[in-house]
């Protein structure tokens, strides 16, 4: 788009047909067509890459906190549906994309992903150069910013870069308290399944104790799927309320922010739980607290992992899975105490992966098994959780 009218003092108005803008908090100012909500959003702005799954994507507890630009230029063309979401609200601030927002054509579209944008207060805008922010990003890291949808053309340029600068970073910050259920909960599978006719679940085989910093959905069902009764408790759950289910196994979910934030009430609850004896399955921000809980360290990284494409080493069998990804931290390997084995490794940019502990039946992945979106070739991770549960209990 051309370069905005000049204006003195008063508001700016942005180039024809401008009713939307990403400003960084550089001052960068980015023009396009405003989507969704009326109004403004802030947040750290990262790309996702994967080709599929906006609204899994959209709903996915991780991304509170962040506004999120699709790299894949065609996003909203199957419209949204009540089932392909990952938690009742979506927690992403907003989203940047390439292409004008099309009619859904799909026999399970139910709403239109611009009326389902505004039905949530989610400010979109679309007509950016997404792999131009893209790369950027790639050169500088996630910058923090705003995105303002005004349907008069008029944006107050000024009082945004200053909100915009200010914007708080995603580091230290605790968002996993935000998004975790308020009350322990079993998490349905049967009623689920039926609902949208999935069939049933045969009698459970254990009892999972799932601690919600932020779970997705997916993983739940995962471990309804492979035979597992699941409890999900909210992140605040102390060591005997966990204990007092009686779990078989404890899963440690994923979640947004900061892991390092956490450490006042979840890293202590973890320690407990290796020292217990009990089999323990962490995903992304349970992985990092697990980390945390053994003594290694987590840092911020420059522009992080959100994809359906990351190629992924697991050492235990040699074999390469593509994962589904989405961190903006990661486990510092140096950090990794004796004991603490990295079991996978990123082959896109070597980090961790993967961490096991030696004589424990204790392990957790960086990355998404359950995928939603993404590939399933990580699958085998509930199954390998089942037979460590198994033996256990044996
Ligand atoms: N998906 C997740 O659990 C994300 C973990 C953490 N919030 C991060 O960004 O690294």
């Amino acid at each position: 788009m051309p370069s905005p009218s000049a204006q003195d003092g008063g508001p700016t108005r942005g180039p024809a047909g401008a009713t939307a803008a990403l400003i960084l908090a550089d001052g960068t100012v980015l023009w396009g067509r405003g989507v969704g909500a009326v109004g403004e959003a802030g947040g750290e702005v990262v790309f996702n890459t994967g080709m599929s799954g906006y609204q899994e994507v959209m709903t996915d507890p991780s991304y509170a906190g962040q506004i999120l630009t699709f790299t894949f230029p065609h996003i909203g063309n199957v419209g949204t549906n009540p089932e392909d979401i990952e938690s009742v609200t979506p927690a992403a601030r907003g989203c940047i994309l390439r292409a004008d927002i099309t009619e859904p054509s799909n026999w399970r579209a139910a709403q239109h992903l611009d009326a389902w944008l505004k039905s949530h207060g989610l400010v979109g805008m679309t007509g950016v150069d997404t792999r131009r922010l893209t790369r950027r990003i790639r050169d500088v890291g996630a910058p923090n910013g705003l995105i303002v949808h005004a349907p008069d053309g008029l944006f107050d340029l000024d009082g945004l870069k200053t909100r915009a600068a200010g914007w708080p970073s995603l580091e230290g910050l605790d968002l996993a308290k935000d998004v975790t259920c308020t009350q322990t909960y079993g998490w349905d599978e049967t009623r689920w399944s039926l609902a949208h006719g999935y069939g049933t679940q045969d009698t459970p085989r254990f009892h999972v104790v799932a601690v919600d910093y932020g779970a997705k959905r997916n993983i739940l069902r995962s471990l309804a799927s492979h035979g597992c009764r699941v409890t999900v408790v909210p992140a605040s759950a102390d060591v005997e309320a966990i204990m007092n289910h009686r779990p078989d196994g404890i899963f440690l979910s994923n979640g947004p922010g900061d892991p390092a934030a956490t450490g006042t009430y979840a890293v202590p609850v973890v320690q407990k739980l290796v020292a217990s004896g009990k089999p323990v399955f962490g995903i992304c921000l349970g992985h990092q607290i697990l980390a945390l809980a053994l003594g290694a360290k987590t840092y911020k990284m420059d522009i992080g992992h959100r994809g359906a494409n990351h190629p992924v080493k697991d050492h235990t069998t040699g074999k390469v899975e593509i994962t589904s990804q989405n961190h903006g931290f990661g486990v510092d390997r140096a950090s990794l105490p004796p004991g603490v084995v990295e079991t996978h490794t990123s082959l896109f940019d070597g980090t961790v992966e993967g961490l096991a502990v030696e004589g424990k039946p204790v392990f957790s992945v960086q990355y998404h098994p359950e995928a939603s979106p993404g590939p399933q070739d990580s699958q085998y991770l509930f199954a390998r959780f089942m037979k460590t549960i198994e033996e256990s209990k044996a």
